[in-house]
């Protein structure tokens, strides 16, 4: 089948990140969304762009694309209210499919643009305009569909995230910490909308309009950033056992909702109070399914990327005729998996901590040592403790670097031979999860 052909107005962070995922992995989601997605056309401000876009055709206009009778996607990551409204309006108007990362847009316009999809029978996707690569519109939307929602609240701002956490950390100072933020591309085009919490309530707009089923409202909104907020307050909400995030919650109550982004203590046993950087992470709670949690970068050229071409791939699937091919079973199209081996144990590979127990004789550690770098294990970390009092032996306790399991069946085997060391090695895998 021919690829479905796509235009993207903007070709800045996010544009850029998706324009490269798309070439990058353009096999896998091919094999995902059962057609290949091809760039055709891009508008972007400079002539000669940073991406290798050898065989796209582009255009300072972003109405071209729009307009461009061969697409029927378009990617709209220019950001901001009146352009984007009306370059998502038009390119509705003229059939076509999009998809934005733009919770600007989709708070304010979202009403009116949602209306004229509908009438056009056009889809409008946007998941990368709330908490950036976590899929949480989708988790809402699909996975918890059985559940009246009773609250959602996350940290949705990365920018505001990372400064907050650098401060508490690092001692940085606000301005310095918002100037890397810009810099690595978190920021909005204008950072006021991230620290005073504006962005933030547009994206809490969102999420209340999808988990409550009402409409948007973004100016009913609360909104207050971080500003405000002091060190010394930070510090005293430390001392109480609390980290101070800036949340959005929207929250149902007998009388309504409740729709409010500002600064909030929050216990720090709670894991969203152990969500920093530009991480993101917003809880649900359902009433059938209780508290959920999703967690991951909010903001961020690839990760919001990853949410822009999931999006690309759900439309690309509904477009398909075959009723079967829509949502395949096992994720990826039935005639595109692959024959990839499951690996044994025995090739696997982790950091293992080991405990032995061994004589209280010396040379013991170096003949321990010996066998692990004959096998090109690395040491992490060693610990000796006392000599038990019960049977004389010395616990060893080793955390060794990331190696096949064989290695480590080897050298346990080596080990178990030494006539200093008494009884079974003891062996617990070890995963960073980093
Ligand atoms: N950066 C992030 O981490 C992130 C995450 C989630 C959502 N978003 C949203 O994605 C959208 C894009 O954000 P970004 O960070 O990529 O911004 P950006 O400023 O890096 O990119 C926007 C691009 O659009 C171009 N542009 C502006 N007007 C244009 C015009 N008339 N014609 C052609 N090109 C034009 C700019 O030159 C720029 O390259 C915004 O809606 C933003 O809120 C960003
Ligand atoms: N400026 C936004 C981008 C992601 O929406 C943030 O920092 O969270
Ligand atoms: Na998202």
């Amino acid at each position: 089948m021919n690829p479905v052909k796509v235009g993207i107005c903007g070709l800045g962070t996010v544009g850029g990140g998706t324009f490269n995922v798309l070439k990058r992995n353009a096999a896998e989601i091919a094999r995902r969304a059962g057609r290949g997605i091809e760039v055709v056309q891009i508008a972007s401000r400079s002539a000669k762009p940073q991406y290798d876009t050898t065989g796209v055709a582009l255009t300072s206009d972003p109405f071209d694309v729009v307009n461009n009778p061969e697409i029927d996607i378009v990617v709209e990551l220019i950001g901001g209210y009146d352009l984007a409204r009306e370059l998502v309006m038009r390119a509705i108007e003229n059939g076509k499919h999009v998809v934005t990362a733009n919770k600007a847009l989709i708070a304010v316009h979202g009403n009116e643009i949602f209306a004229h999809a509908r009438s056009k029978g056009v889809m409008v996707a946007f998941e990368a305009s709330v908490a950036g690569g976590i899929p949480v519109i989708k988790a809402i939307r699909e996975g918890l569909s059985a559940n009246r929602i009773n609250w959602v609240a996350g940290i949705i701002n990365g920018t505001g995230n990372f400064i907050l956490s650098e401060m508490r950390e690092k001692g940085r100072t606000f301005e310095d910490v918002l100037a890397e933020a810009q810099a690595l591309g978190y920021a909005e085009a204008d950072p006021t909308f991230d620290v005073e919490g504006i962005d933030a309530a547009h994206k809490l707009t969102i999420l209340a309009s999808i988990a409550f089923g009402i409409p948007l409202q973004f100016d009913k909104a609360f909104t207050e950033g971080i500003t405000k907020l002091t060190i010394a307050d930070v510090n005293y909400a430390e001392q109480l056992g609390y980290r101070i995030k800036h949340l959005g919650v929207a929250r149902r109550t007998e009388q309504g909702i409740e729709l409010r982004v500002h600064p909030t203590l929050i216990p720090e046993e709670r894991l969203i109070a152990n969500v920093n950087g530009v991480m993101n992470a917003v809880m649900v709670n359902g009433d059938a399914v209780g508290s959920t949690l999703y967690y991951g970068a909010g903001a961020g050229q690839e990760p919001t990327a990853s949410a822009v071409v999931a999006d690309l791939v759900d439309v690309v699937r509904v477009l398909t005729s075959d009723p079967q091919n829509r949502v395949p079973h096992l994720a990826f199209q039935p005639d595109s998996l692959s024959d990839l081996p499951i690996l044994p144990i025995s090739d696997c590979e982790s950091a293992y901590y080991l405990r032995i127990q061994a004589k209280d004789h010396p040379g013991v550690l170096a003949q321990v040592a010996s066998i692990l770098s004959a096998r090109g294990i690395n040491i992490e970390s060693i610990m000796q403790k006392e000599v038990e009092e019960q049977d004389g032996l010395v616990p060893m306790i080793l955390l060794t670097h990331e190696v096949k399991e064989q290695k480590i069946d080897d050298a346990i085997t080596a080990l178990q031979q030494l006539k200093d060391i008494v009884g079974e090695v003891v062996r617990i895998r070890v995963e960073y999860l980093g």
